[in-house]
């Protein structure tokens, strides 16, 4: 029998997290910096003033490298945490080189909590967004959690651009997609900007 579209997910993402994991210091150093030099070109980076990122973990490329160069170019940037009070949404919180990250029990790091600092999702320019797999049409597959999908429902609306970022080797010609799927209108890699639809992005 075929193994079910939910099977499928699962075993590619394994699949992928154990890829993305198998790169060596260096290659993972390299990608980071690759990354960071794309990305600050790209115009819709460059016109943003808040932009979201997330810190890596389990082999995501590494976006410290990234941060670094938009604090520089004076950006304010910020960081997703699970809203303790609603756990199926994120909430984004600015992230300065002061602020203190503590390790979420499924393994990420999140600024200390401090609402204050917390800027409402639509209030933001880009964000930056974590995937375990894409595909030739912008198909997108997270971590499981569901929790960009629903995220970014509304991003047209919201007028907030996603942008993923990951390694050469997370590309799929297709992924098994489910309804609730976001594409994503572009993602970074070390060596190619891949965009769909908006020309004006
Ligand atoms: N770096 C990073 N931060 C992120 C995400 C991400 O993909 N990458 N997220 C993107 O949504 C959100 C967190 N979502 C996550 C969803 C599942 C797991 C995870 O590892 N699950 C484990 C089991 C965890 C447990 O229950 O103990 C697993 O699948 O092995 C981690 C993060 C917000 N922050
Ligand atoms: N817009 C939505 N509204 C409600 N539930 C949703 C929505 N999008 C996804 N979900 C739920 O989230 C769960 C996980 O979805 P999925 O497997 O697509 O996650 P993912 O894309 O891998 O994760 P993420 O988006 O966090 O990176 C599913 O059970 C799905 O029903």
């Amino acid at each position: 029998m075929e193994p079910s579209l939910v099977q499928q997910r699962q075993s590619l993402r394994q699949h992928i997290r154990r890829l993305r994991c198998s790169l060596s210091e260096p290659q993972q150093f390299a990608a980071g910096q690759q990354l960071a030099e794309h990305a600050i070109l790209f115009s819709p980076i460059q016109q943003a003033q808040h932009i979201a990122l997330f810190m890596s973990m389990d082999g995501e490329i590494n976006t410290r490298p990234l941060i670094a160069r938009l604090w520089h170019l004076g950006k304010s940037v910020y960081l997703p945490r699970i809203n303790p009070h609603q756990p199926t949404t994120l909430l984004f919180q600015r992230f300065t080189p002061q602020t203190t990250l503590v390790k979420h029990r499924f393994g990420m790091m999140e600024p200390e909590e401090n609402c204050d600092e917390c800027r409402p999702f639509t209030d933001l320019d880009v964000v930056i967004v974590p995937l375990v797999a894409f595909d030739s049409d912008g198909q997108r597959l997270g971590m499981g959690g569901g929790f960009y999908d629903r995220l970014l429902v509304n991003w047209q609306e919201a007028g907030v651009l996603p942008i993923g970022v990951a390694h050469n080797c997370q590309h799929q010609d297709t992924l098994p997609i489910q309804p609730w799927d976001i594409p994503l209108p572009a993602v970074i890699t070390p060596n190619k900007l891949w965009q769909w639809g908006n020309k004006e992005a």
